[in-house]
């Protein structure tokens, strides 16, 4: 499906180191000339902002604002560029990557390949892959017109952003591994982890405030006192909000937005805890069961953003909570995925009051699709001016 390129599906190797160390360098932007990771999250907040304020305070459904976004700090990052909301090859990007979870990574085929792995083998002659085909299509003829611009400007001494440092190594042909089929893949891979994990999270959270009042009023109080009515929102405040940081673990918790991580295989004979888990097996993360048991957490099944305060009101993580995986196979994006879910988060509590749409019913917070995520059924909300 991938070809053996990217990052994501690689077998644990040589291959896949290198991809991944480059990737957990360029993604901060060390020796790029592209601004901090941070200011890619922070600058697009005014964006984000606005776009909610033109809601007029109706009711909405927010998915592809949210998506937006995620995408807009992705491409920041990695192309050095964001497009505007209505620009078409951004609507472009959000719809190729939520249809590829939607539609291709369904229920039905993640259960196949984790239950009955030799479904691989059957997968390209599904309904599922040739959408997912063709949803690939339109992404390489996106990419390459962004190729062909990073080409045209490129200049070895002033890397500007994640491409053009992936262009230096290729061009300097010190590594043969970073090619151009190569280039397309790893884009595409962090956009697949980048864009979806981190719109679910965020539509989750608001969909927690909606349901607890309450919380939000008290996220906003801790908001204003930081951060004040209006100011920018800045990752130094993080560590003088203990409630907000509670509520992000708790929501990261509660609401499991990856339930079983990737898959992966066993490259070697292995045992766990006396269990022999034979080579070429395929291998689950079951992130969801570790949410959810009562060992780690008491009372799982309820909303307890408390449970992360300790008694002198200091936010304490947990080491149980593992959205983002384990080992050394976990989320490459972790980082940038925490900036942003705190970054707009406390944004748009700032500026907004987050309130239910009164036609309909609040989605419940256990009830949404599965597939590869877990994301929450079309629903919409209000956000009213403060
Ligand atoms: C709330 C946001 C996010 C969540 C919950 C999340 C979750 C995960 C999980 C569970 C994995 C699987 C780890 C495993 O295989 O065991 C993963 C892998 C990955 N994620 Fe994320 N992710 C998020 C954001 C991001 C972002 C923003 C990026 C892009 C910068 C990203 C890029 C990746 C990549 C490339 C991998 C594969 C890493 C590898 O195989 O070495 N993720 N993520």
């Amino acid at each position: 499906m991938h070809g053996n390129k990217g990052v994501s599906i690689l077998d644990n190797g040589p291959l896949w180191k290198s991809q991944r160390k480059f990737g957990l360098k360029n993604i901060r932007g060390i020796g790029l000339e592209r601004k901090g990771v941070d200011s890619c999250v922070n600058d697009e907040v005014p964006f984000l902002l606005e776009s909610l304020q033109a809601t007029g305070g109706k009711a909405f459904d927010i998915l592809s604002i949210l998506a937006k976004a995620s995408c807009n700090v992705l491409c920041s990052v990695m192309l050095g560029k964001r497009y505007e909301y209505d620009d078409d090859t951004l609507c472009r990007l959000v719809k190729i990557f939520s249809d590829v979870y939607h539609s291709s990574f369904d229920n039905f085929s993640l259960q196949m390949f984790v239950f009955a792995p030799k479904s691989i083998y059957i997968y390209p002659f599904s309904q599922s892959y040739k959408k997912m085909e063709k949803l690939l299509e339109d992404f390489e003829e996106i990419i390459n017109k962004v190729i062909t611009e990073h080409e045209e400007a490129f200049d070895k001494e002033h890397p500007r952003d994640l491409m053009d440092a992936f262009l230096k190594i290729m061009k300097e042909g010190k590594d043969k591994n970073f090619d151009m089929e190569q280039l397309r893949m790893y884009i595409r891979d962090i956009f697949e982890g980048g864009i979806e994990t981190t719109t679910n999270t965020l539509n989750w959270s608001l969909i927690c405030l909606l349901h607890y009042p309450e919380i939000q009023t008290k996220l906003r109080e801790e908001i204003r006192e930081i951060v004040g009515q209006s100011g920018s929102v800045k990752m130094s405040h993080k560590d003088d909000m203990p409630y907000t940081n509670a509520f992000i673990e708790e929501n990261l918790r509660f609401v499991t937005s990856t339930p079983l991580g990737f898959q992966h295989k066993t490259n070697q004979d292995a045992e766990i805890n006396g269990y022999v888990i034979p080579k070429d097996t395929t291998v689950t993360t079951n992130i969801w069961a570790v949410h959810n048991d009562p060992k780690y957490f008491d009372e799982p099944e309820k909303f307890k953003p408390e449970r992360f305060i300790d008694e002198k009101g200091n936010f304490i993580k947990s080491e149980h909570v593992i959205a983002f995986s384990v080992g050394g196979r976990r989320c490459m994006g972790e980082h940038l995925g925490r900036m942003e879910i705190f970054i707009f988060l406390v944004s748009m509590i700032q500026r907004f009051e987050i309130l239910p749409d009164p036609e309909s019913k609040i989605p419940d917070l256990n009830v949404g699709f599965n597939g590869q995520t877990f994301f929450p059924y079309p629903y919409k909300l209000i956000f009213q001016e403060i």
